[in-house]
């Protein structure tokens, strides 16, 4: 990120948006890397750190809310890089800001077992009962909305309610980019989804008769001419007309995108030797970039057969908590830590590079201070990584050289370098979903185009036609000629059991080998522990195995995916294979349950354990006699 340490200048048009005061209601619509993020970083300084005191926001009195947790990411460590006023303004998603709100709203319902829909929906509801006022945070200033082009249903829905209902009081500063709207398969329904697009920014403009639009139009990130040709398919994709002209006219910005990416350098396949020989050298930071789930699995397991190092961009909800967490829990015996206690504590825990003990303190303390005092309250932990309410601005940065992702993923971040996978042309997207939602097509390959710095190159897709998405759930899985045939599954994140720690009275000898001797990447196997289903409508139990040692064990949630893509029919009975080779070690993290969980397997009284977490493409193994029969 050169962004990190480059000087904060503004052009005017930035400035004009930095400038603003709090209660300004302000929207901006600009184009990709024209500064959208740079922007918002300078505008909350300035408001938190205003000459004059009447003008200055407190960093608590801001509500920065962002789609993704990329994007969130993105904002957090730019803001603490440049270490201005704002430097301890805490972006949040907007799903972690609802959890937030209905947790200190409603603190006895387990909120964690909802899903992310429904707690959006009943935290709208909270706003409305006037939830936000008898919060710990209180009302806002200022709410600052990032990636606004994708609030759609019911997130756009909470945000518009969160605004209205403080409409008095409230400054805003809104900022969107119509031509990156790539989130619309959040509305199922066709129709209903072409009408979300802009309609947030519709409501702004109707609700606010005294509200300001401003644009950004001058493009930084680019520093090539090739990829600076990208940027004027923005202005076109923001101005697509509706219906089947809308649908005409994205099929042309479409191809017109793919045959600019075609004259770019390209290589012939994902496991081409100069290909990879390039990857493993490279100390720049390169994004391989993919339209879907199924090529961006197949694309890292190519990379790992080849031994290209790399990360895997996880989905926008699966989140985790880094392992040090538990370090630093057993690391001490006090329940409250004042911040000198802390420093010292911290100091016998190795955080990763980038995660400042001083941060840890600031942020942890915001979200677990110990009633009464000034200090930390330790107790408080455990329960906030058990709700899945660990603050995701401490969670582990993405360090790998190249990163696999998937576009929508990768939106909000740039690359020096970007690889998109050679789009299909109109007709072979059109023979392959007959209904394709082109505007949708070309909005994706103009976010895909848009994500370098310095060049844009293409690559051969791999092929992924045995990769199916189950119908129920989307869990990817491996398929054969036959449509009963079943050779492999996807691991993702929520797919090993953190429930308890695993190992019985051996748990203590597995943490300790989970700390010394796992790491991202490794190759880990599922092995049958009993043949016997689990449960009605699960798989039976598979043990995770990393060099011959258990280290783990796949969680309910798997079994029932994984059953569902092997039930077939409701007559068909699965057959299980003895084991399924070729997933990987996504990370080591902190899990979390009742302290008597952790008590009964001798890890003491915190309530935290490390777990692994698996991801990748699974391969089923059978045993001979047991092959896989009609
Ligand atoms: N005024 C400026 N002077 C120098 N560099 C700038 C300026 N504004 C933005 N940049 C740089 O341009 C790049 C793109 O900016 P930024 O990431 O903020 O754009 P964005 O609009 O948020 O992009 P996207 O829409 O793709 O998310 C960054 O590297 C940033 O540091």
């Amino acid at each position: 990120m050169t962004d990190l340490v480059a000087p904060l200048t503004l052009t005017d048009e930035q400035r004009a948006v930095v400038e603003r005061p709090w209660d300004a209601r302000v929207l901006v619509t600009a184009g990709a890397g024209t500064g959208k993020t740079h922007t918002m970083v300078c505008r909350l300084n300035h408001l938190v750190g205003h000459p004059i005191p009447e003008e200055a926001v407190g960093a608590d009195e801001l509500l920065v809310l962002s789609f993704s947790r990329a994007a969130v990411r993105e904002l957090t460590e730019r803001l603490r890089a440049h270490g201005g006023a704002a430097r301890t303004v805490r972006p949040k998603t907007f799903d972690a800001w609802a959890l937030e709100l209905l947790s200190g709203a409603y603190p006895g319902t387990d909120w964690s077992s909802r899903s992310f829909d429904d707690r959006i929906r009943e935290a709208t509801a909270a706003v409305r009962k006037g939830a936000v006022e008898v919060s710990a945070a209180g009302v806002p200033a200022h709410i600052v909305v990032d990636e606004a082009q994708d609030l759609v249903g019911d997130r756009r829905d909470m945000v518009e309610t969160l605004i209205d209902v403080h409409r008095e009081s409230l400054g805003f500063t809104i900022v969107g980019d119509d031509a990156q709207f790539v989130y619309g398969f959040q509305i199922e329904d066709r129709v209903q989804r072409e009408r979300e697009a802009g309609l947030f920014f519709d409501w702004v403009r109707a609700s606010f008769d005294d509200h300001e639009e401003l644009h950004l139009t001058r493009g930084f990130r680019a520093t090539s001419t090739d990829v600076r040709e990208v940027l004027p398919f923005g202005d076109e994709l923001r101005s697509l007309p509706s219906g089947a002209a809308g649908r005409e006219a994205a099929e042309s910005i479409y191809e017109r995108l793919r045959l600019l990416l075609s004259e770019q350098g390209g290589f012939p396949a994902v496991d081409d030797e100069l290909f990879l020989a390039s990857l493993r050298a490279t100390r720049d930071r390169v994004a391989i970039l993919t339209r879907d789930n199924r090529q961006a699995l197949k694309v890292s397991e190519i990379l790992h057969e080849h031994r290209v190092e790399h990360a895997l961009r996880r989905s926008a909800h699966d989140r985790s908590v880094p392992s040090w967490v538990v370090d630093l829990l057993g690391a001490t015996e006090a329940t409250t830590l004042s911040e000198n206690r802390f420093r010292s504590v911290v100091a016998s825990v190795s955080l990763p590079e980038g995660t400042e003990p001083a941060e840890v303190w600031r942020v942890l303390r915001s979200v677990a201070s110990a009633r009464g005092s000034q200090g930390l309250d330790l107790g408080r932990i455990a329960p906030l990584v058990r709700q899945g309410r660990f603050p995701e601005d401490l969670a582990d940065p993405v360090r790998a050289h190249v990163v696999v992702s998937t576009v929508h993923r990768a939106k909000g971040l740039e690359f020096d370098r970007v690889i998109v996978l050679t789009p299909p042309t109109v007709t072979e997207l059109r023979a392959a979903h007959p209904d394709v939602d082109m505007p949708a097509e070309a909005r994706a390959l103009y976010v895909a185009m848009t994500r370098p710095r310095e060049d844009l190159y293409h690559v051969t897709a791999p092929q992924v036609r045995m990769l199916r998405r189950a119908e129920r759930g989307d869990r990817v899985h491996l398929t054969g000629r036959k449509a009963y045939q079943r050779f492999g599954v996807e691991l993702r994140g929520g797919d090993v059991d953190h429930t308890a720690p695993f190992g019985d009275a051996l748990a203590p000898a597995v943490q300790t080998y989970l700390r010394e001797k796992v790491r991202p990447g490794d190759a880990v196997e599922l092995r049958r522990i009993n043949p016997l289903p689990a449960a009605d409508g699960q798989s039976p139990r598979y043990e995770i195995v990393h060099e011959g040692r258990a280290i783990g064990e796949v969680s309910e949630k798997f079994r029932k995916d994984w059953y569902r893509v092997m039930k077939i029919n409701r007559i068909w009975n699965p057959n299980w294979p003895k084991s399924v080779v070729g997933c990987r070690i996504d990370s080591v993290v902190s899990a979390a349950g009742p302290s008597a969980t952790s008590q009964a397997a001798g890890l003491g009284g915190r309530g935290v354990w490390l777990a692994p977490r698996v991801g990748g493409l699974g391969r089923h193994v059978w045993a001979c006699a047991e092959k896989e029969t009609e």
